[in-house]
């Protein structure tokens, strides 16, 4: 499919027994019963999560408190949505607006003592304090940047378990990244990170060997601004982590941060129900003054391609044609979309049997744009 073809449908959780079904139906459900049964929440906090899961299998989407400080915002990235059931509106919209609502019915945002506390810390830092950060080549860090996007908490709450070793790589593009890499196209990297804990690990280990090398001369990590998908990690979780690394590597992380050549930045479009052909000016701005733009896991490729149901042959590079500058995705595939396939890979990978999309055995570390600046091409929805 070319950029001038017709966009594909976008992902619903409409179809029941479907993948993104599956996670409004079965796997939201088990997260707030963890959240609620992890803390002592009071009366309140515990019946407003059960009627936002009651809400969601069997109600229609309400509407943010009008008082909410971003009721606004949500106002405008829901247009249409609200009053609907949640299985008909975009699976993107569902899942984001969920998490938001989460943080509503616990009191994240509202004054008072659960004010600012992240519901999934407790995941986080568990996951963060008996993972190790991984060591190697250049290529065995992005690798291992890969396999670290299984460490999904939201993803272990569903019933498909991440076998624990390395995974095949569906598309493998590190040879030609690592060329660029070693030729200086990381010299201004932004790597908009995806999950705490032992991911998050491994993406320090990744931007400490570019900027101990001399590859990066300095490197943005993008976070989350607030709590959002389970396990995102926001600048604090990137503090944990950095205080469980090795004592060398903390004090050279620690260092460039210091230096300003290792900086954390958020915006607030991180945790918006679209993808990111709708990014606003700002932030495109920040994406095109990198030299090379990383996104990490699953949910942010969603994003980037847009949450469609594109044919998998597709090429990445048509799809990706609208960002502004060079871009690597290194994920595991957890959820349907993918693009770039070769045409004997994705015959293998039918003919095997598997639910090779959705159980995280399998991962991808694609690139774009590596020796170009790409244009403009449409938004799939
Ligand atoms: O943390 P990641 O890699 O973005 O993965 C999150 C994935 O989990 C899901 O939300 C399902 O629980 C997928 O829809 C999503 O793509």
């Amino acid at each position: 499919m070319s950029p001038a073809d017709p966009t594909p449908q976008v992902v619903t959780p409409a179809v029941p027994g479907s993948f993104p079904w599956s996670v409004l139906h079965d796997r939201h459900p088990k997260l707030v019963a963890g959240v609620r049964d992890a803390h002592p929440y009071g009366p309140d906090q515990r019946r407003a999560l059960d009627a936002l899961v009651a809400e969601s299998l069997t109600g229609v989407i309400a509407r943010l408190p009008a008082d909410a400080h971003d009721a606004a915002r949500w106002e405008t990235w829901g247009t249409g949505h609200y009053g609907r059931r949640w299985f008909d509106v975009p699976f993107l919209f569902a899942e984001s607006y969920f998490y938001r609502r989460i943080l509503d019915a616990v009191g994240y945002f509202a004054p008072g003592p659960w004010q600012g506390v992240d519901p999934y810390a407790y995941l986080k830092s568990a996951e963060a304090r008996t993972s190790s950060p991984s060591t190697g080549s250049l290529r065995e860090l992005l690798v291992a940047a890969v396999w670290g996007n299984r460490a999904d908490l939201s993803f272990r709450i569903g019933q498909h378990g991440g076998p624990a070793d390395e995974g095949s790589l569906v598309v493998d593009d590190s040879a030609a990244l690592c060329a660029a890499l070693e030729a200086g196209l990381g010299r201004e990297l932004c790597l908009v990170a995806d999950n705490a804990g032992g991911e998050l690990l491994a993406d320090l280990a990744l931007v400490d060997h570019l900027l101990a090398t001399g590859l990066s001369e300095r490197v943005a990590v993008h976070v989350k601004p607030y709590p959002y998908f389970v396990s995102d990690a926001l600048a604090t979780d990137v503090a944990e982590c950095v205080s469980v690394l090795d004592p060398a590597t903390r004090d050279r992380l620690l260092a460039a941060a210091a230096e300003g050549r290792w900086t954390l930045r958020t915006h607030d479009f991180y945790r918006a129900p679209l993808s990111y052909h709708h990014a606003p000016e700002d932030l495109r701005a920040e994406w095109s003054a990198a030299t090379l733009t990383v996104f990490k896991g699953d949910l942010n490729y969603r994003r980037l391609v847009g949450d469609a149901h594109w044919p998998a042959l597709t090429p990445f590079a048509d799809v990706v044609e609208y960002f502004p500058g060079p871009v690597a995705a290194l994920r595991t595939l957890k959820c349907e979309v993918v693009v770039g396939l070769a045409a004997g890979t994705l015959a293998a990978l039918d003919a095997s049997g598997e639910e090779w999309r959705v159980t995280g055995a399998h991962g991808l570390l694609q690139t774009a744009g590596l020796d170009s600046r790409p244009g403009s091409s449409p938004a799939p929805g």
